[in-house]
């Protein structure tokens, strides 16, 4: 059987080699030759599968994403095909929540913010977006929640309308790019939705670079008139609009979810439901592969302020302001940011280190992030 993936999917030879040749192909630059004898394709988000790539694939029995947005596959034309694929839902989601953690720390130090006295609005409350609202629970910060979607399903939580959203402080993105109705999220942020945004408010995205129109947020930028901006994604990446980049507080090159864990999880997610299909015994599982972290033990500053204290304990295993500096010092082309994201030095989830809290009144709220605690160290 040959399986072909895409080369930045991580653990693939470990997790498949049992099961045929594993032959590895580059995302952007893949040709229909070159996996023309696939029976497995397995891609991530920089591989367009559709009937110019796979058309003559005519013994490809499955293709797989192992990333949680699928709208680089081309599902109307798999069905048609009758090809079954999946995705890896929520496999980033914990990766993008502490992306964004990371990023309202780092603003909170920059405009001396309490961020207790901020609210954050949430569109899309998936996986990502659920992930992130229990952070700001544990962060005691205030949120809504927007998803017309689960507002109609038997979800539980209390929804908001978008003009609800646009009263908030932050206002994070974390919804699927959908072109169609009922609820299309391609240009949800267009030229008008921007202009009502006031300077002191900030818009977060870290889903699809096509929810904002790009265009539009840089007229308004040129005019003065913008919000504060962290942007990990963007339109047309790779061919990104760069004159944006001085207009944003914080921007980094489509790697929110980039976790070992999260990027291992989407792999795994993959070996598990084609184990299913194939039926085959699952014999491999993620921590036979992820390494010791190099971040192990920390202890909170218990002489800081909560706040300053649980940005330490943040920025000791993700600094997001490492990656907005790298990304502004080098990223001026395409060639630059496809550069970026694939040789991005990946990091680790909160919960691969441990905190001793001893019994610091932090503990529910170190624990709530997602750090694993060891109550019996620390003062
Ligand atoms: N920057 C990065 O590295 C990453 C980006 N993503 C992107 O973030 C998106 C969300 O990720 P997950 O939460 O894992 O997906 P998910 O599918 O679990 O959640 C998406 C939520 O958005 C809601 N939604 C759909 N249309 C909406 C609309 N018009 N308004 C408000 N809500 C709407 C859905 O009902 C759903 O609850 C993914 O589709 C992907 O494109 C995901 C992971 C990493
Ligand atoms: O899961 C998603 O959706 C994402 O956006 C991924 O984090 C993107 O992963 P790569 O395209 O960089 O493999």
């Amino acid at each position: 059987m040959n399986i072909y993936c895409e080369d930045s999917l991580l653990y693939a030879r470990e997790f498949f080699c049992d099961w045929g040749e594993v032959r590895l192909f580059s995302g952007r630059t893949v040709k229909p030759d070159d996996i023309q004898d696939a029976d497995i394709l397995l891609v991530r988000s920089t591989t367009q599968v559709n009937q110019s790539l796979i058309g003559e694939c005519k013994q490809l029995q499955f293709v797989g994403t192992g990333t949680a947005g699928f709208n680089h596959l081309d599902t109307a034309y798999l069905t048609i095909r009758e090809l079954p694929w999946c995705a890896a839902p929520g496999c980033n989601a914990l990766a993008v929540a502490e992306y964004v953690v990371s990023a309202l720390f780092s603003l909170a130090d920059e405009q001396n913010w309490e961020l207790s006295e901020k609210t954050v609005g949430i569109v899309g409350a998936g996986n990502v977006g659920t992930a992130l609202s229990g952070k700001l629970e544990a962060l005691g910060i205030e949120y809504l929640l927007c998803d017309p979607p689960l507002a109609e399903s038997d979800d539980p939580r209390d929804f908001v309308g978008m003009p609800d959203i646009m009263a908030c402080d932050i206002i994070s993105l974390h919804v699927p790019l959908i072109e169609s109705d009922p609820f299309p999220t391609m240009h949800l942020f267009d030229e008008p939705l921007l202009a009502s945004l006031d300077p002191q408010q900030v818009l977060i995205n870290a889903c699809r670079g096509e929810v904002i129109n790009n265009r539009a947020l840089l007229e308004l930028c040129r005019d003065g008139s913008f919000p504060m901006l962290v942007m990990d994604v963007w339109e047309h990446e790779p061919d990104i609009c760069t004159e944006l980049v001085p207009y944003t507080q914080l921007a980094t090159a489509h790697i929110a979810g980039h976790t070992l864990e999260g990027k291992a999880r989407g792999t795994e997610m993959l070996y598990q439901h084609l184990a299913m299909l194939l039926n085959k015994p699952v014999a491999h599982k993620l921590a036979d592969f992820l390494p010791s972290p190099d971040v192990a033990e920390l202890t909170p500053d218990t002489t800081l302020a909560s706040q300053q204290a649980l940005s330490g304990l943040v920025f000791s295993v993700y600094d997001i302001r490492r990656d907005d500096a790298h990304f502004r010092a080098n990223v001026d082309s395409s060639e630059q940011f496809e550069y970026t994201r694939k040789h991005y030095a990946i990091r680790r989830e909160f919960a691969s280190a441990s905190v001793s809290t001893g019994n610091s009144s932090m503990t529910k709220a170190i624990l709530g992030l997602g750090f694993s605690v060891n109550p019996a160290k620390g003062e």
